[in-house]
C-alpha cells in the first residue's frame, strides 16, 4: 500500500502552487490543480517560442496512445494542446507505472510566461478529463487502489511552503474535528454547498450559502456578487474596478476575517489573506482575494480559502466527500 507527501512550493504572491513530479527521467515541477483533470507538461514536442525556460519531457522513455490528443481551456481561458504517452509518474515516493502524459505541442502565453510551471497534474474527477478518443484516468485514480485509502490532502500555506499528502491524513497538519460534506461530481469537481458566510461589511449577507468548488488551481476566493459586495462595503478605499475587472483595495489596509460555514462549522479566512497583490509591481493598490462568481456558475473556493484549512479529498467510500478542518 503506497503512501506519500509531496511540497506544495508558493510562487509569487501565492499565485500558484507548484510541486516536484518524476516523468519519465525528467523531473517537472507541476501545478497541483483540482479543478481540472489532465496530466500535462512542456515537452520536446513543444515549440521552443513557447517552451523557452521550462523544464520538459521527453517522451523517447514513454509509450505513444497512437490517435490520442487532448486540448484544454481553463476558467481564466489559457489553453494547451497536443499527443498523449503512457509512462512512469512517481508524486512523493507514490508511484504510477503506466500514467497517461498530456505532452503539449501548443500552450498559450499564459503557460509560456509563466517559466517555474512546467505543466498541471489535474486531481478533479477523470470524467472531465480532455484525452480523445478515450478519456484517461488522473494520476489521483491511476493509483487510487494501490494506496492505503483513497484520500488526498491539501495543506497550502501563505507565503510558506505546504504539502498534498497521498494515501493518508497527516493528523499533525490540523486542530480539532474534521467536517466532512458531501461532494456532487455530476460536472466532474470536488462540488460542495457552503451554509453561509459572514464578516467584512452587512456580514457579507450571512445565511447566503450556495454551490462551490474546491480548485486548488485557482487563486482567489470567487462567491456570489451579493457576498463580495458586502464583504468590501467594509472595507475603506475598497471599489470595484472595472478596468482590473474585480474590487481593489489600498494595499495598506486590514480587511476583516471573512467566515465560512461548511457542514456546521465556521472557517475564518483572515483578513491579510484577502489583500491580495498589488495591481503591478510598486503599487498602492492591491487586488483583493475575494471575487464575485459572476458568470461562472457556482462559486471558487481557490487558494485564499485553501491556505486558511487542511482539506480532505477523500474518495475511500461509497461516495466521494470532502472534509475541512482548521489547520
Ligand atoms: C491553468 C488554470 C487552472 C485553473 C483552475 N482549475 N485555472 C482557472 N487556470
Amino acid at each position: 500500500c503506497q503512501t506519500g507527501e509531496v511540497a506544495a512550493d508558493p510562487q509569487l504572491y501565492d499565485q500558484s502552487y507548484l510541486s516536484p513530479v518524476t516523468i519519465g527521467n525528467s523531473e517537472l515541477m507541476l501545478d497541483f490543480d483540482t479543478g481540472s483533470a489532465d496530466l500535462w507538461c512542456f515537452s520536446t514536442e513543444s515549440p521552443a517560442v513557447q517552451s523557452a525556460g521550462h523544464g520538459l519531457y521527453n517522451p523517447s522513455t514513454g509509450t505513444e496512445l497512437d490517435g490520442a490528443f487532448w486540448d484544454i481551456t481553463y476558467g481564466d481561458q489559457s489553453a494547451a494542446s497536443g499527443n498523449v504517452f503512457a509512462d512512469k509518474v512517481v508524486v512523493g515516493g507514490v508511484t504510477a507505472t503506466k500514467q497517461a502524459i498530456e505532452a503539449a505541442t501548443s500552450v498559450s502565453y499564459e503557460f509560456t510566461e509563466d517559466v517555474a510551471s512546467d505543466g498541471l497534474l489535474g486531481l478533479a474527477f477523470s470524467s472531465i478529463n480532455t484525452i480523445l478518443p478515450q478519456p484517461q484516468t488522473t494520476f489521483f485514480d491511476t493509483v487510487r487502489n494501490t494506496l492505503a485509502k483513497a484520500v488526498f490532502t491539501v495543506d497550502l500555506k501563505k507565503g510558506a511552503a505546504g504539502s498534498y499528502t497521498f494515501g493518508y491524513i497527516d493528523s499533525s497538519k490540523y486542530s480539532g474535528a474534521i467536517t466532512y460534506v458531501p461532494v456532487n461530481t455530476a460536472n466532474g469537481f470536488w462540488q460542495f454547498t457552503a451554509d453561509g458566510y459572514s464578516g467584512g461589511g452587512n456580514n457579507a449577507s450571512t445565511g447566503r450559502g450556495g454551490v462551490a468548488i474546491a480548485d486548488t488551481g485557482t487563486s482567489l476566493l470567487y462567491l456570489p456578487a451579493s457576498v463580495a459586495k458586502g464583504y468590501y462595503s467594509g472595507v475603506q478605499g475598497a471599489s470595484f474596478d472595472f478596468r482590473q475587472g474585480g474590487y481593489t483595495l489600498p494595499c495598506s489596509a486590514t480587511p476583516p476575517d471573512f467566515n465560512v460555514a461548511i457542514g456546521g462549522k465556521t472557517f475564518t479566512v483572515p483578513g491579510s489573506y484577502i489583500n491580495y497583490a498589488p495591481l503591478r509591481a510598486g503599487s498602492s493598490t492591491c487586488f483583493g482575494g475575494i471575487q464575485a462568481d459572476s458568470g461562472i456558475g457556482f462559486s471558487i473556493f481557490g487558494d485564499v480559502f485553501l491556505k486558511a484549512v487542511y482539506a480532505i479529498f477523500d474518495d475511500s467510500g461509497s461516495s466521494p466527500k470532502l472534509g475541512f478542518a482548521a489547520q
